[in-house]
């Protein structure tokens, strides 16, 4: 099968646990986290730099590359991987959440979503079949259900409407996957931030007995406090032997705190978006490089990363950089924010190994925000 999920370890002092994922393209150390490459790249990284800094697995989007160049192109290309020269397993999101958020949507029906192209203001119509044709295209080797991610707040009938069609839109997906044997369809539990329509929607989907499940609809406003209160009662629903995928997240606390509560999978911009206007992620916690206060600060913007922007660059040149808009200071921030949360989910494993996690965030809190929580 298309996907096949291995489950080293149990962690003995929390919910994580120390995986790996078997695919067409490679093996994936679980937990981890994903570099987001929404249009076909992730953003400023050639594919060799992205390997130097042990990424595993990479994202990439339905929704914008439908739009441009369309899915046609990358097929005629050979799919994805060989568009964008990465021979390592890919991720696509089914751009359900893109049409909510991106797109001017115009009507939600049961057949699918009508919106207008961000760039173009051209009409156009995702379904879950459309989704599945496209991502059949694109090729990835793990390709999410068409869902929608209800907004937050949203009201109890709202989210149980939009819950049970998002479920009746996943049986669509499923029939009209038309590539299951290479390509891992993983469900997407929804239910806002309603206990009763999580729990049905994690039962709904366990029963389809999917490669994979996906916790939706979470990292669009709510309280962190309430993240991760969800996770705490809808990830142990979901079946042991399977990869579980948390969207969207996170920051560094957030990917600790999902590793304990099950979480084997993260996908976010956070890191990519804020290097490219000078905010990096170090072990003494965030630094803003392009401030004053490092234009004479000779020394490397982590002394505890041992990546190549900290082995040869200084705070000072980085700050000049940034601030000159110099694409070679968005590339070595950038690339820096990636290693930091790659090599943050290697500690974690490790951690794991030694059932010691909880240890690991106390320690890490600490360092990073100076607080135990
Ligand atoms: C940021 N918070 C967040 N992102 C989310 C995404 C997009 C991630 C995808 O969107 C793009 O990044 C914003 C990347 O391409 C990424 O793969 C989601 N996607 C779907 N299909 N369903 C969800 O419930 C969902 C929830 C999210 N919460």
């Amino acid at each position: 099968m298309a996907v096949r999920y291995e489950l080293l370890k149990q962690c003995k002092q929390s919910g994580a646990r120390l995986g790996r994922l078997h695919t067409p393209h490679g093996v994936i150390e679980t937990p981890i986290f994903m570099p987001v490459g929404t249009l076909a790249t992730v953003k400023t990284m050639s594919p060799e730099e992205l390997k130097e800094m042990d990424a595993q697995i990479i994202l990439s989007n339905t929704y914008h590359l439908f739009i441009r160049p369309g899915h046609e192109i990358v097929k005629e290309a050979g799919g994805l991987h060989k568009f964008m020269n990465w021979d390592r397993p890919i991720l696509t999101d089914s751009g359900g959440f893109q049409v909510f958020s991106l797109g001017d949507l115009r009507k939600i029906t049961e057949e699918g979503v009508q919106f207008r192209s961000h760039l173009s203001g051209e009409k156009l119509f995702l379904s879950p079949e459309k989704a599945m044709e496209i991502q059949n295209a694109l090729g990835a080797d793990i390709i999410m259900a068409f869902d929608e991610c209800p907004p937050y707040p949203a009201e109890y009938e709202y989210v149980k409407n939009s819950t049970e069609r998002t479920y009746r839109w996943l049986k669509r997906c499923k029939e009209a996957h038309g590539r299951p044997e290479d390509q891992a369809l993983f469900g997407i539990v929804q239910g806002g931030e309603y206990r009763e329509l999580r729990e049905e929607s994690a039962r709904q989907l366990v029963d389809l007995d999917l490669p994979g499940y996906a916790v939706g609809g979470l990292s669009v406003g709510e309280p962190h406090e309430m993240m991760f209160e969800i996770l705490g009662y809808t990830t142990p629903l979901l079946p042991k032997d399977k990869p579980r995928y948390l969207m969207g997240v996170g920051s560094p606390e957030a990917l600790i705190e999902g590793a304990i509560l099950g979480i084997d999978m993260f996908d976010c911009v956070l890191p990519t978006r804020i290097a490219r206007n000078g905010t990096t992620m170090t072990s003494e916690g965030r630094l803003v490089v392009r401030n004053a206060k490092f234009t004479r600060d000779f020394g490397p913007l982590d002394p505890n990363c041992d990546c190549y922007t900290c082995r040869n660059y200084s705070r000072a040149y980085l700050r000049h950089l940034i601030k000159a808009d110099e694409t070679f200071g968005l590339r070595l921030t950038t690339y820096h924010n990636l290693y930091f949360l790659l090599n943050l989910m290697h500690q974690v494993r490790q951690a794991i190994m030694e059932d010691r996690l909880l240890d690991f965030r106390d320690e890490f809190m600490m360092k990073y925000y100076g607080t135990l929580n």
